[in-house]
């Protein structure tokens, strides 16, 4: 019996097959088997990466991206959060950061925030400048951001991903088969209707929807039990039924910080804390660790 493996790279991101030809008395017999490399050997990524996105702009997903790793931080997890809004960058400026990251051996060390490791495009630019790339730039800063910075151990990586379905989505779908998501809406039936697109995008790559996060659900002024719905009601509750998955927090409207309290972290707000909390233990109950 002869045996003939030959290895055929195919184009999905990390992934190579083996057509396995036996060729015996009996005739050829072609095997066909897949083999995925194991993430951790090509990425310095390690721990469970979830992404945050909705299809619209504004909804909150960079609050909430930055108020989940806090939680899950809080919860003794090991949290890196990457802005990869490449061209809206506003992590460094929510969060009040401006160091630049240092370098070691070409390799970039995230900045610190609280325990948390952050990375985003806004450490790269000169003060503010605009990013004027066209899209296959954007696939090199995002392999920059997982291939070229120290993480170390991580248990989470939080992705804040720019508004809309466009190369950064889909190159972070190749790039992060694992990945899972949090989709963000307002109660807004617009939002709603534009977030269900991502949903929708994230479900045809094959990626696990851990949850519907809602922001911007009610208002309830300071001192007061009544609660306003400004922007409508049940908005978040239909898009995790249209995604079949489940609404996993309902973030209210909190009034802007004034000018000294430039960081968008809700850690302050005791109420806010725990709502971001019960949904860090919920993620962190929902999501299965890495296996494969
Ligand atoms: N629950 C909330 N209450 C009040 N303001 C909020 C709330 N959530 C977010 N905001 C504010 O709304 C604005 C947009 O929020 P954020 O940047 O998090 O949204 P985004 O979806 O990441 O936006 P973009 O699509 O531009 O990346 C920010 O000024 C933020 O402080």
């Amino acid at each position: 019996m002869i045996v003939v493996a030959a290895p055929v790279l195919k184009q999905e991101f990390f992934s190579f097959s083996f057509n396995v030809i036996f060729i015996t008395a009996m005739g050829l017999h072609i095997y066909y088997t897949e083999y995925r490399l194991k993430r951790s050997v090509m990425l310095l990524l390690s721990g469970n990466v979830l992404a945050v996105t909705s299809g619209k702009g504004g909804v909150g997903k960079s609050t909430i991206s930055i108020n989940l790793a806090l939680a899950l931080a809080d919860m003794g997890k090991k949290v890196a959060l990457i802005d990869l809004d490449i061209y809206g960058f506003s992590i460094p400026k929510m969060l009040d950061l401006s160091s630049n990251p240092k370098t070691v051996n070409n390799k970039i060390i995230p900045v610190g925030f609280d325990n948390i490791k952050v990375m985003s495009m806004g450490f790269l630019v000169k003060e503010n400048a605009p990013v004027v790339w066209r899209g296959p730039m954007l696939g090199k800063m995002l392999d920059h951001f997982f291939n070229d910075v120290i993480w170390g151990e991580l248990d989470y990586t939080i992705l804040d991903l720019p508004p809309g379905t466009g190369d950064v989505a889909l190159d972070m779908h190749q790039k992060l088969p694992d990945c899972k998501e949090i989709i963000v809406t307002t109660p807004h039936p617009t939002a709603v209707h534009v977030a269900e697109r991502a949903g929708t995008m994230a479900k045809k790559s094959g990626k696990r929807i851990l949850g519907v996060i809602e922001n911007m659900s009610y208002f309830s002024p300071q001192g007061s039990s009544e609660t306003f719905h400004l922007f409508g009601n049940g908005g978040g509750e239909k898009l995790a039924a249209l995604l079949n998955t489940s609404l996993i927090g309902q973030i209210p409207v909190i009034p802007p910080p004034n000018d000294k309290q430039v960081s968008s972290k809700c850690n302050e707000n005791q109420e806010i804390k725990s709502i971001y909390q019960k949904a860090a233990i919920t993620i962190d109950h929902l999501d299965v660790p890495f296996t494969s």
